[in-house]
């Protein structure tokens, strides 16, 4: 990673509202190419809203969001509305970020190799034998090759997540988001599921990032971590950093009280 590469990611005074509630707040944010990002912070401060932005699944009231030199969001200009992408613009966007949730949304009719290979037959329109080709591999990546023809309700839900880290991958994203991933796991399946994610970030050929309360997979998984509160970057820097001896007293007093 190269740190003169321009950011592949570029959040620029973005501000969301909902009614007179202020959800991301001028906020600054740049994502480098092949850097691992976490976003750490209170319930409420707006983590998932930035990864929700990114999916091009939320407007934004201000400021501008470049992905991959696409412009998702043109600045409207000081006190004026933000642009939107065009549809085709949406569309490149789209291809370009794969994001993982908390919740393990597989489909519930289709066995595992084929919840992976479904997109990039449908999608990408790969012809059927590669695209089960690269859900075979990918399925043997994260330690389910013998798992192919299981459905969802016969994995056990660090299984399923991992299926649902597979199938992001098939669709061969630069940028992957991982949002709670791990929280709806049981302690024993968290380990699992970590180890791909590990394996995932330290790859180094997607950029990630990554909403979590687990501040430990937080350290392991980052080149960097971002303290969000009230809707923008609080304190930001390597992990030891911010875990360990941060400098602002708000980040002090959150990781104190979560590590
Ligand atoms: N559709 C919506 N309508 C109104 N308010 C919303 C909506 N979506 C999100 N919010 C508000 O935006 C704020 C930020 O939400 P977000 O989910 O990004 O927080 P978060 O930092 O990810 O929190 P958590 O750690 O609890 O997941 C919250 O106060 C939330 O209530």
């Amino acid at each position: 990673m190269s740190e003169a590469a321009p950011p592949l990611i570029r959040i620029a005074r973005v501000s969301k509202r909902f009614g007179s509630v202020a959800v991301l707040n001028d906020l600054d944010l740049e994502v480098r190419p092949f850097e691992n990002l976490s976003l750490i912070g209170p319930s409420g401060a707006g983590k998932s809203m930035v990864l929700r932005i990114l999916m091009t699944l939320e407007k934004i009231d201000e400021g501008s969001v470049t992905i991959d030199g696409l412009n998702l969001w043109g600045d409207g200009g000081v006190g004026r509305a933000s642009v939107p992408a065009s549809a085709n613009d949406i569309k490149a966007v789209r291809r370009r970020v794969g994001m993982v949730f908390q919740s393990l949304n597989l489909f519930p009719h289709m066995s595992a190799l084929r919840n992976v290979a479904e997109a990039p037959v449908r999608v990408l329109k790969l012809p059927k034998e590669e695209a089960y080709a690269r859900a075979a591999e990918l399925l043997d990546r994260v330690g389910l090759g013998a798992k192919q023809g299981s459905y969802p309700t016969e994995l056990s839900g660090g299984q399923q997540q991992r299926v649902a880290i597979a199938r992001a991958l098939a669709m061969r994203p630069k940028i992957l988001l991982f949002d709670e991933v791990t929280s709806a796991l049981d302690p024993e399946t968290v380990g699992e599921v970590l180890g791909v994610i590990r394996e995932v970030a330290r790859g180094h050929s997607l950029t990630t990032i990554s909403v979590t309360h687990q501040l430990k997979l937080a350290g392991e998984i980052s080149d960097r971590i971002c303290f969000l509160e009230s809707g923008r970057i609080v304190e930001e820097g390597p992990p030891d950093q911010i875990l360990y001896a941060p400098v602002n007293g708000r980040t002090r007093a959150f990781v104190e009280a979560l590590l």
